[in-house]
C-alpha cells in the first residue's frame, strides 16, 4: 500500500483479543475484537483518532488555526476532533445538530458534548436533523470562522467525506495481517459498524490491497448499518472504498462483492436502540465486560450475533468484531438501561 504522512495519535497498534465466554455463549464461530475504544489516550480515542492521524498532516500544513466538523449532540467523532485540536494547540468550533430525537433532557449536557465543552471547543448547537451529508450549519461555522479573523480547516461528519477520510483503516487492514502473523490467527471475517462510511469503505481498500500484495486467502468485511438510512451510506462506502483504493494504488476496481453493508439492525431511526441494541450491549457487557454503546456498536454486535447465531458466519469461521468506541454517549440513555 501507498505511503501517507501519519501524524501519531493512538498508543499504537489497538489490541486484539479473543472473547471467548461471547464465542461459547453464541456456539459457533470464534469471535474476538480490536479494540479502537482504548487506542489513544485523548479524550477515550477511537475510529476517528485512527483517522485523524492521516488529516493532521494536512491540518499542519495547511496553517489552519481552528478545526471546524460537526455530528449529533452525542457525537463522538467531533469530541475526537476537540481533543486532537487541544493536543495540536488548535481552536476547536463544534456543529452539534439534532440527529437524534429522544426525550432525554440531559442530552446536551452529558457524555461526549460534556467532554467537547470540558477540551475547550466552541460547541454550537443547532437544530437540524440527521443526514450523513455536507451541512449547511457546518459551511456556515467555516465563513463564520474565517468572518471572525480565522482560518479554518474543514473536517466533515466522521471525516468521512474528507478527501483523506479512508486512508486510517486501510492502514488497519494491514495492522491486522500484522497482528495474525503474531496471533497465529485469520480472521475470515471482520464486522464493522457503518454510518458515514470511511472506516468500513478503508477496509474495504486496505484488505483488497492486502489480496494484491499476494496473501490470497479470501475475506469477507461485513457492514453493519446503523444510519437507518442504508442506501445513502451504502453509496457513500462505495464512494469512499473507490477513491481510497486509488489513491493507494490498488491496482484494479473493488469487485462488487467486497462491499457489504446490511440492514437490520439499525431500526427505524439512528441513534435509537432497538431491542437487539440493548441486548447486544447487556450480552458485551456481562459476558466479556466489554462496554458497547446504544448508537454504533451496539447495533454492530447485534448483527453479529445473528450472523454469527444462524450460521450465515459459519461455525468454522474466526471473526474479528471491529470496537470502534463510543463509550461516552452511553450517559446520555440511562433510561434505556433503568
Ligand atoms: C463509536 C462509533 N462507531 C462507529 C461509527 C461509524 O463510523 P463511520 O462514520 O466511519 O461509518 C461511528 C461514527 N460516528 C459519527 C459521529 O459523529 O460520532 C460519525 C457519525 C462511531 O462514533
Amino acid at each position: 500500500m501507498k505511503q501517507f504522512p501519519r501524524h501519531p495519535l493512538t498508543f499504537g497498534p489497538s489490541p486484539v483479543h479473543p472473547l471467548e465466554r461471547l464465542s461459547d455463549h453464541l456456539g459457533g464461530a470464534r469471535v474476538w475484537a480490536k479494540r479502537e475504544d482504548v487506542n489513544s489516550g485523548l479524550a477515550f480515542g477511537g475510529n476517528k483518532t485512527r483517522k485523524l492521524e492521516y488529516i493532521v498532516p494536512d491540518v499542519l500544513a495547511s496553517g489552519a488555526d481552528t478545526l471546524v466538523s460537526i455530528g449529533g449532540v452525542q457525537s463522538n467523532h467531533t469530541r475526537q476532533v476537540a481533543a486532537v485540536a487541544a493536543r495540536l494547540g488548535l481552536k476547536c468550533r463544534l456543529v452539534q445538530e439534532h440527529w437524534v430525537d429522544r426525550d432525554y433532557p440531559e442530552n446536551d449536557k452529558v457524555g461526549n458534548i460534556l467532554l467537547s465543552r470540558i477540551m475547550g471547543a466552541d460547541v454550537r448547537l443547532d437544530p437540524s436533523g440527521f443526514d450523513i451529508g455536507i451541512r449547511r450549519s457546518w459551511e456556515d461555522a467555516l465563513a463564520d470562522v474565517e468572518a471572525a479573523g480565522g482560518k479554518p480547516y474543514a473536517i466533515p461528519a466522521g471525516a468521512s467525506e474528507h478527501p483523506l477520510g479512508g486512508l486510517g483503516f486501510a492502514n488497519w487492514a494491514f495492522e491486522v495481517a500484522e497482528q495474525e502473523r503474531q496471533l497465529g490467527v485469520f480472521f475470515d471475517t471482520v464486522v464493522v459498524c457503518t454510518v458515514t462510511g470511511s472506516t468500513h469503505a478503508g477496509m474495504i481498500a486496505g484488505f483488497a490491497a492486502l489480496q494484491e500484495s499476494g496473501d490470497g486467502r479470501p475475506r469477507r468485511v461485513l457492514g453493519i448499518d446503523a444510519s437507518a438510512t442504508p442506501d445513502r451510506t451504502r453509496a457513500q462506502v462505495e464512494r469512499i472504498a473507490t477513491n481510497t483504493a486509488t489513491q493507494i494504488e490498488l491496482g484494479r476496481d473493488l469487485r462488487p462483492d467486497e462491499i457489504t453493508l446490511l440492514e437490520g439492525w439499525a431500526g427505524d431511526l439512528y441513534g435509537i436502540p432497538v431491542e437487539s441494541t440493548v441486548d447486544a450491549i447487556r450480552l458485551s457487557g456481562r459476558l466479556e465486560g466489554m462496554i458497547i454503546d446504544p448508537v454504533y456498536e451496539g447495533k454492530s454486535m447485534a448483527g453479529l450475533v445473528d450472523l454469527v447465531t444462524s450460521g450465515e458466519i459459519g461455525a468454522d469461521s474466526t471473526v474479528l468484531y471491529a470496537h470502534l468506541g463510543g463509550q461516552p454517549a452511553l450517559n446520555a440513555y440511562p433510561d434505556v438501561f433503568a
